[in-house]
C-alpha cells in the first residue's frame, strides 16, 4: 500500500487553505495533515486542527498562542506561535508536501524554508515569485525539488505543458475582467469595497479579489509565469475571457494551441497539485456546453486598468521593480479594504511608489526584503497624505 503524503498546509484558514482541507476531506486514502497555520484565525485553526489531526499547528499571532495551546495541547497536537516559527516548521522533512497558501509577502520566508529543506511546493501564494522569483526557483533548482503551481491559469499552463517535448512560443492568460469589466474611469473612482469584492466566478480572499478588480491580479501573473516557466515578456499575453471556463493556454512553436479547460472551481487545480504526478478523481460538478453557449474573448482595456499597464512593464524591467510594485499594491489593496483611498487612488500611490524607491538590478534576498519595507514605508506616507 502506497503511504499517504503528508501536508503541510500554510495559510489552512484561507479561502485556498479551506478549499485545500475539503479536498484532502474527500480523499483520506491519500493525504493526511502535518501542519497546519493561520494568521489570527485561532477558532477556526482550532476547529481544523480537532478535525484533521495535525502533528503541529503554528498561529502567527503570538497574542493568541495560549488560547490554542489550551485547547489542542491535551489532545497531543503541538502548538506554536509568531513568524519565526512557521519558517521553522516549514522546515520540517516530515512535510511530504508544502501548500503554500499564505497571502502577500508573508508566505515568502516559509516558502523559501520548505524549499531548502528539499520538500515540494504546492504553490498558491503568487506573491512568492513576484518579489524574489529569481530566488526562489534557484532555490528549488539547486534542491531538485519541483513548484506545482496551483493559481488557476498557471496549473493550466503546467497541464498543457505536462508530457510535451515541443518547445513554447508564447503562453496566454486568460482574466475574468473581474466584476468592472467594460466599465470606465468616470465610473471607477467611485466603487466601493463591497463592489469591488464581487468577484463575477471565483469566490476568494479579500486581497486576490480587489486584484481582479484592479487587473493588477493578471500583472502579477504574468510576473508569476516568467519565473514558473522560464519565460520572456514578449512570450506572455493576457485575453480577457469573462465565462473563466478557459484557465489559460500554450501555443507551441509550431503554432499549435493547447488550452486547460474546466468550471471555476479552485478545488481542481489544489488537488491537482496535491495529487500530482497522479490526477486523482472527484465528483465535482463537470462543464457542459450546454449552460455556455458562447465563450467570447476580448482584449484587456490597459488605458483604463492601469494597473495591468504598470505590471507589464515592471515586468519587462525586472530587478526589483515586482517587489517595489508588489509591497505597495499590498499597502493600497489594505488601505482600500478600509475604506482609506479610492479605487483609482491605488494605481496612483503604486506609479508613485515606483517611481521613488530606487530601482536595483540584482538584488540579494536581503535587498528585497529593504525594497519590500521601504516601498511600505513610502505608500503609507502616500495614503496618509490622500486621507
Ligand atoms: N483564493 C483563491 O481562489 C486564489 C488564491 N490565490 C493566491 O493564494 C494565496 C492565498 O489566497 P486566499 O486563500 O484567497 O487568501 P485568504 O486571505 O483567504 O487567506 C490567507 C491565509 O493566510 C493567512 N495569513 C494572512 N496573513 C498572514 C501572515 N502575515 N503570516 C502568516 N499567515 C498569514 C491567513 O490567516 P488568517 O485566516 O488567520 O488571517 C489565511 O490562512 C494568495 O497569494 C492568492 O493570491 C491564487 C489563486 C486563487
Ligand atoms: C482563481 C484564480 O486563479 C484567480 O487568480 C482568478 O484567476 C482571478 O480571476 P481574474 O481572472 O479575474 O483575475
Ligand atoms: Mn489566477
Amino acid at each position: 500500500m502506497m503511504s499517504k503524503k503528508r501536508i503541510g498546509i500554510f495559510g489552512s484558514t484561507g479561502s485556498i487553505g479551506r478549499q485545500a482541507l475539503e479536498v484532502i476531506a474527500a480523499h483520506p486514502d491519500k493525504f493526511e495533515v502535518e501542519v497546519l497555520t493561520a494568521q489570527q484565525n485561532a477558532d477556526l485553526l482550532i476547529e481544523q486542527a480537532i478535525q484533521f489531526k495535525p502533528n503541529a499547528v503554528v498561529i502567527g499571532d503570538e497574542s493568541k498562542y495560549t488560547a490554542v495551546k489550551d485547547v489542542l495541547f491535551d489532545k497531543g497536537i503541538k502548538v506554536f506561535a509568531g513568524p519565526a516559527a512557521m519558517v521553522e516548521v516549514a522546515a520540517w522533512d516530515s512535510i511530504d508536501l508544502m501548500l503554500a497558501a499564505i497571502v502577500g509577502f508573508a508566505g515568502l520566508a516559509p516558502t523559501l524554508s520548505a524549499l531548502e529543506q528539499g520538500t515540494p511546493v504546492a504553490l498558491a501564494n503568487k506573491e512568492t515569485l513576484v518579489v524574489a522569483g529569481d530566488i526562489v526557483m534557484a532555490t528549488a533548482r539547486r534542491k531538485g525539488v519541483p513548484i506545482i503551481p496551483v493559481d488557476s491559469e498557471h496549473s493550466a499552463i503546467f497541464q498543457c505543458l505536462t508530457g510535451e517535448p515541443a518547445r513554447v512560443e508564447k503562453v496566454i492568460l486568460t482574466a475574468s475582467g473581474g466584476p468592472f469589466l467594460g466599465k470606465k474611469t468616470n465610473y471607477l473612482i467611485n466603487v466601493k469595497k463591497d463592489h469591488a469584492l464581487q468577484h463575477p466566478n471565483w469566490s476568494m480572499g479579500a486581497k486576490i479579489s480587489i486584484d481582479s478588480a484592479t487587473l493588477m491580479n493578471k500583472g502579477l501573473e504574468m510576473i508569476e509565469a516568467k519565473w514558473l516557466f522560464g519565460l520572456a515578456a514578449e512570450q506572455i499575453e493576457v485575453v480577457i475571457h469573462p465565462q473563466s471556463i478557459i484557465h489559460s493556454m500554450v501555443q507551441f512553436t509550431d503554432g499549435s494551441m493547447k488550452a486547460q479547460m474546466g468550471l471555476p472551481d479552485m478545488k481542481l487545480p489544489i488537488q491537482y497539485a496535491m495529487g500530482y504526478p497522479d490526477r486523482l478523481s472527484n465528483d465535482f460538478p463537470r462543464f457542459s456546453f450546454k449552460n455556455y453557449p458562447s465563450l467570447t474573448f476580448e482584449q484587456p482595456d490597459t488605458k483604463t486598468f492601469r494597473n495591468l499597464a504598470i505590471a507589464i512593464e515592471v515586468l519587462k524591467k525586472g530587478g526589483n521593480a515586482a517587489c517595489v510594485m508588489n509591497a505597495a499594491n499590498e499597502e493600497v489593496v489594505n488601505a482600500f479594504l478600509k475604506n482609506r483611498i479610492g479605487f483609482l487612488q491605488m494605481t496612483e500611490v503604486i506609479e508613485e511608489t515606483l517611481a521613488k524607491i530606487p530601482f536595483m538590478e540584482k538584488p540579494t534576498l536581503q535587498h528585497y526584503y529593504e525594497a519590500d519595507s521601504a516601498a511600505r514605508e513610502h505608500a503609507a506616507e502616500l495614503i496618509h497624505s490622500l486621507i
